[in-house]
């Protein structure tokens, strides 16, 4: 098997309830190194639960998710929280840049929270922002640039620290078409670069087509894309 075919994650049996709401219900998902895989389905059928799951934002009442020979479902808050600053990053619909730090601040925080010091981070968040082709907005607060802009910058900042797998939450839901795509087009070709997993949500078949595989969501199962066809 090469990297490429190599399992990276992989999740069996999830379930997870909110109350009397059974947002997972039997979930199953492997995510290959290097693979973009989209998980769709419809509101509410548990893709934010799922890959809130798979990241080790939320733990799942019952199931395993293996990553690097360890089950993340089964470690504590401490531990879930130390592998997702090591080893993922995290692009979300909006929100997620702290309005306080610069551009250029925003991106070299992960990088600093896992104890780089200040220059050397702040010299990788800048190759990271031209990479993104955003570095003269290296000095603005998010607040003072456009909804693209700062989607860029936060898929900077989601790649600084070489993460295996980058978790992104409808990354274009709050864009235009245009934006969207450009930012889709910056994270799969960035990620991929960087040999980086992406586990991408969205309801949007136009940036679904940025993916190599698809999994729907029905009722908090999940199904093959080629099988629900
Ligand atoms: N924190 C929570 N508290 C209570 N119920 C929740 C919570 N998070 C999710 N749910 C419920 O779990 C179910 C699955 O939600 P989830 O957000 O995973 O769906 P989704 O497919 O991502 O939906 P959307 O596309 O609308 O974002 C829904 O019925 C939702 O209302």
């Amino acid at each position: 098997m090469t990297g490429q075919e190599m399992p990276l994650l992989v999740g069996e049996g999830l379930h997870k309830s909110f109350g009397p709401t059974r947002a997972l219900d039997g979930a199953a998902l492997s995510v290959r190194a290097g693979e973009v895989l989209a998980i769709m389905g419809s509101s509410g059928s548990g893709k934010s639960t799922l890959l809130h799951c798979l990241a080790g934002i939320l733990r799942p009442d019952a199931g395993t998710i293996g990553y690097g020979g360890a089950d993340l479902a089964g470690m504590d808050d401490k531990a879930r929280s130390a592998l997702r600053r090591t080893e993922f990053g995290f692009v979300f619909q909006f929100g997620q840049l702290v309005p306080e730090l610069s551009c250029l601040e925003n991106v070299a925080l992960p990088l600093r929270l896992t104890g780089t010091r200040r220059k050397p981070a702040e010299a990788k968040a800048t190759e990271w922002l031209a990479r993104l082709e955003v570095d003269d907005l290296a000095k603005r607060r998010p607040g003072d640039v456009s909804g693209g802009q700062a989607q860029r910058v936060a898929v900077a900042r989601a790649l600084v620290t070489g993460p295996k797998v980058v978790f992104a939450d409808e990354p274009t839901g709050a864009l235009d078409t245009l934006n969207g795509e450009k930012v889709m087009q910056m994270l799969t070709e960035a990620a991929r670069e960087a040999r980086a997993a992406v586990v991408l949500v969205t309801h949007e078949p136009r940036v679904a087509a940025y993916s190599d595989r698809e999994v729907v969501v029905v009722d908090g199962r999940t199904i093959d894309r080629r099988l629900a066809a």
